[in-house]
């Protein structure tokens, strides 16, 4: 038997720059929320005998993905043993439907379906906060994908918090042919930002942790929450999107993006057409996203990126509770292909 997991993406509804820390990294506020959208991760592993050394193998139908050490899912699986104690004999095979540097996280989710494939296989789970350290290990976006669901990160977006449930929205992804490297937007983004004070950058994160927090209460405090307006309307997630949009709900990589890849900025002036609740650059891009109120809105939207010769992908945001109730299968062989 294996487990076949279903590594779902991820998009960034905010994210704020902070200062370059001294471990290379910078400091990050954002928020991040779940997609249907994934990449399909099968695990099969079995325990060998103490004193034997363990086997990794992978395997994917993607040229452009690792299959060694270099892989995330092969480094959550390795430090996941270790953090077990026990020796395996593991298969992964990762199908690859998600774009490759495309800002929806899909190699750091793959790492944790990984993980979540082989507790399963062995029948073991590792205690929580174990999970979440190997994960922040594997990679800053990997223990979002612990989560679920719409999550805030802080630190270098590796501490995570679970957010309220914003109910389930339409959701298209634009692919553009272009990929862009994470290492090399954080660098870009020093060299425009060089004249900002440690404090003006630190700024940037406390504005949009209040956009988020006075936006995820407002439908609350105003007493206007309703759960039968129609799409986004009275909902959380449009009370965010709409206390955001007049504050600080944005995504600073578009201002190195953009300019480095001007037809960046014309997907999103695209997206943004009618019924579109908001539209932005997902992590350092290059996948862009619009949330809309209306099915029809989200078929219209991947009709004007055809026009432009823009892939896309037609998808929806995922609640957290979605996102783990249909996230694991059982299946007979490791690589078959059924969905
Ligand atoms: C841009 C985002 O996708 C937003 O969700 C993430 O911050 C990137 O997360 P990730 O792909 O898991 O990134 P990591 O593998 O941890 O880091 C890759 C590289 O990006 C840079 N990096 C990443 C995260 C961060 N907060 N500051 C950084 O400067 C570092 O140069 C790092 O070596
Ligand atoms: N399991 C994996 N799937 C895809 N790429 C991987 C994987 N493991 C390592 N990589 C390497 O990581 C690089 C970035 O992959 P990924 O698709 O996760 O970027 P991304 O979508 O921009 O992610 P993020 O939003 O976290 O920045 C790839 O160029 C690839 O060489």
């Amino acid at each position: 038997m294996a487990t076949r997991v279903r590594s779902y993406s991820k998009i960034n509804l905010g994210l704020a720059i902070g200062p370059a820390r001294a471990d290379g990294f910078h400091a990050l506020t954002t928020l991040y929320q779940t997609l249907a959208a994934h990449d399909l991760v099968t695990v099969a592993a079995e325990l060998l005998a103490p004193g034997a050394e363990s086997r990794l193998l992978l395997t994917t139908n993607d040229r452009r993905v690792p299959t060694d050490g270099r892989n995330t899912a092969w480094k959550m699986v390795e430090r996941a043993l270790g953090e077990l104690g026990v020796r395996a004999e593991v298969s992964i095979h990762i199908e690859k439907r998600l774009p490759v540097q495309g800002g929806l996280g899909a190699g750091s989710a793959n790492a944790a379906a990984a993980l979540i494939g082989l507790e399963r296989e062995l029948g073991v789970r590792l205690e929580g906060g174990a999970r979440l350290r190997i994960a922040a290990e594997v990679g800053s976006d990997v223990p979002l994908f612990l989560l679920g669901g719409a999550v805030l990160g802080l630190g270098r977006g590796e501490e995570v918090y679970p957010m309220p449930e914003l109910p389930a929205c339409s959701c298209v992804v634009a692919l553009p042919s272009v990929g862009v490297s994470t290492p090399a937007a954080f660098r870009e983004w020093d060299t425009q930002q060089m004249q900002l004070t440690a404090e003006a950058a630190s700024d940037r994160l406390k504005r949009l942790s209040q956009a988020i927090a006075a936006g995820l209460c407002e439908p609350h405090s105003s007493g206007v929450f309703s759960a039968s307006g129609e799409g986004l309307a009275g909902n959380p997630l449009s009370a965010l999107v709409r206390t955001g949009t007049n504050a600080e709900l944005r995504n600073d990589f578009e201002e190195v993006v953009f300019r480095q890849h001007p037809a960046l900025f014309q997907i999103k002036r695209t997206l943004e057409g009618s019924g579109c609740e908001y539209a932005a650059l997902s992590g350092s891009g290059s996948a862009l996203f619009g949330l809309y109120r209306t099915d029809d809105a989200a078929s219209e939207a991947v009709r004007r990126l055809e026009q432009l010769g823009v892939a896309s992908l037609r998808t929806v945001t995922l609640p957290r509770s979605e996102y783990w109730s249909g996230m694991v299968e059982q299946v007979g062989s490791c690589y078959s292909s059924r969905q």
